[in-house]
């Protein structure tokens, strides 16, 4: 709509103004900004077009009005002006205009504001001073933002989605899950992977039980990429990370429509995710009682109830399930279904812990360190004193455990080589086995027990002398000061005459 210039003045801008008119209507009719221009009271002198358009406001509501009209925060009306004219300023305005703030400080100002109908707009004031430095005019500018509100909130979700995509892409893809980078050395391995890969042939669900970290997941890849299923998806579910409340459609989906907030067109499960595929379930034996009878259903009937479907959906995913849980306890003490604990039953591999798999221990620290350093661009190495004490440990946290550490020592170690002293406190003395912890000799009972002790403090000092060869060391390890070490060491050589 072209309105002509006259609509938009006021007889004083007119006089005052009037020469520049012609020009700058023509600049204001055609600007894409909202203009709104003021006088030191705060009076509305001038506004074009856009501005009507974005305020929702006709000029004859606002021209020769106070600003504090658009202010709805006060919700300030001209108790003068008739009931439809208040309803119709009520209409575009704002939750708080710039220009008092202007008048005040005599410096620009900008705000965002939501207007009536969730329109934002952006407003940014100048003040226009006279030769006193006094404000004489206030010019306001105002643009819809709507529209780019929107658009970064489309690109905040669009980023989300992603963001939630490649975390499981990360967690379906951990660090070194070639299938082909597996270590396997002993031979409690070579027979769960000789067996992995009978089973992989097959098309049988699998049950992999062991310890926490012996590498349960590790298998149960190498069975996907041995399978038929190999060019498809392999997908990851951690039973435990997911609420409870939301497992069911986190597994299964939903059908469109399914609940009130559900999305519109549904959502697929993991189950849709990996059709065709492998689905792992890890940590199974933490499931609800509830959530195991569901996936009986799934493992007797191969179908998925989605939540607010009536019709089952037939599935054509195989399903690796794993737990460190006793599974035989778990269904004494009735925390496990039964019937589905002898549905998982059909295949079942078992991985040994590491420390009976003491053959594996040295290839996976390599296997490790080589990761790390290529990982972190460091040339570390194990020195021949640490790998008997890696065999020795008992490594309760197993292959992760492993890995941890070596980690750890790539990331915080100074020199390439690595040492007993460089493993993590406990190891070095847990590594020594009761039967080689120290015994008092025969000559050396029957003494006083201060000449006992000092005997035994130097047999252990001369002993980790021998393992670590410099007195700052051994000090170190047994957290004294370095010259308590050397003071001990002379002494009790003193004493025994060498
Ligand atoms: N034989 C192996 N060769 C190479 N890396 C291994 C091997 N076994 C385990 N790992 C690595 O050790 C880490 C732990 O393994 P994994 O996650 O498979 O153990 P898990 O038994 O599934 O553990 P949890 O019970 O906690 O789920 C992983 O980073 C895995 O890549």
């Amino acid at each position: 709509m072209t309105m002509s210039s006259k609509q938009y003045e006021v007889p004083y801008f007119q006089e005052k103004y009037g020469h520049l008119f012609s020009e700058m209507n023509a600049i204001l009719n055609v600007l894409h900004e909202g203009i709104c221009i003021s006088n030191a009271e705060g009076i509305i002198l001038k506004m074009n077009p856009m501005y009507e358009r974005l305020c929702g406001l006709s000029p004859e509501a606002l021209l020769g009005k106070k600003v504090s009209f658009l202010n709805s925060k006060e919700g300030v009306f001209d108790e003068a002006e008739p009931h439809a004219d208040r309803v119709e300023q009520k209409k575009g305005i704002f939750l708080g205009a710039v220009s008092p703030v202007i008048l005040k400080s005599k410096r620009p100002a900008s705000s965002v504001q939501q207007t009536s109908g969730g329109k934002k707009k952006l407003l940014h004031g100048y003040p226009v001073l006279n030769a006193n430095g006094d404000v004489e005019l206030v010019v306001t500018f105002i643009r819809d933002i709507s529209h780019l509100t929107l658009f970064q909130e489309q690109i905040g979700y669009h980023k989300h989605i992603f963001k939630k995509f490649w975390s499981n892409v990360q967690n379906n893809t951990p660090e070194g899950s070639d299938p082909s980078a597996v270590v396997v050395e002993s031979p409690p391995m070579k027979k769960v992977m000789a067996l992995a890969q009978r089973i992989a042939a097959t098309d049988a669900n699998v049950l992999i039980l062991g310890d926490t970290g012996v590498g349960k997941g590790e298998v149960a890849r190498y069975i996907h990429a041995r399978s038929d299923r190999a060019g498809n998806t392999f997908f990851c579910a951690d039973c435990t990370s997911i609420p409870e409340n939301l497992i069911e459609s986190e597994l299964f989906g939903y059908a469109p429509g399914a609940f009130s907030g559900a999305r519109r067109e549904g959502k697929p499960g993991y189950f849709d995710i990996a059709a065709g595929g492998t689905i792992f379930l890890d940590e199974i034996g933490e499931l609800s009682l509830p959530m195991q009878a569901k996936l009986l259903r799934v493992l007797q009937d191969q179908e998925i109830m989605q939540i607010g479907s009536l019709k089952p959906k037939k599935i054509d995913t195989r399903i690796i399930a794993a737990t460190n849980v006793n599974l035989e306890q778990a269904v004494a003490d009735g925390t496990f279904r039964q019937d589905l604990y002898y549905r998982l039953q059909v295949s079942v591999v078992y991985i040994p812990p590491l420390k009976e798999r003491g053959e594996d221990i040295q290839p996976l620290a390599q296997h490790f360190l080589q990761r790390y350093n290529l990982k972190y661009r460091k040339h570390f190495y194990l020195s021949d004193e640490v790998v008997p004490i890696l065999l020795k440990h008992s490594w309760p946290g197993n292959v992760r455990e492993l890995q941890n550490m070596i980690q750890g020592i790539v990331i915080t170690n100074e020199k390439e080589v690595i040492d007993p002293m460089d493993l993590p406190r406990m190891m070095p003395t847990e590594a020594i086995p009761a039967s080689e912890s120290y015994m008092p000799t025969q000559g050396q009972l029957g003494k006083p027990l201060k000449q006992m002790m000092a005997d035994i403090e130097f047999d252990i000092l001369q002993q980790a002398m021998d393992t670590y060869k410099t007195t700052e060391k051994v000090a170190e390890v047994f957290q004294v000061n370095r010259t308590t070490v050397s003071r001990k060491l002379q002494a009790g050589k003193k004493k025994r005459g060498s």
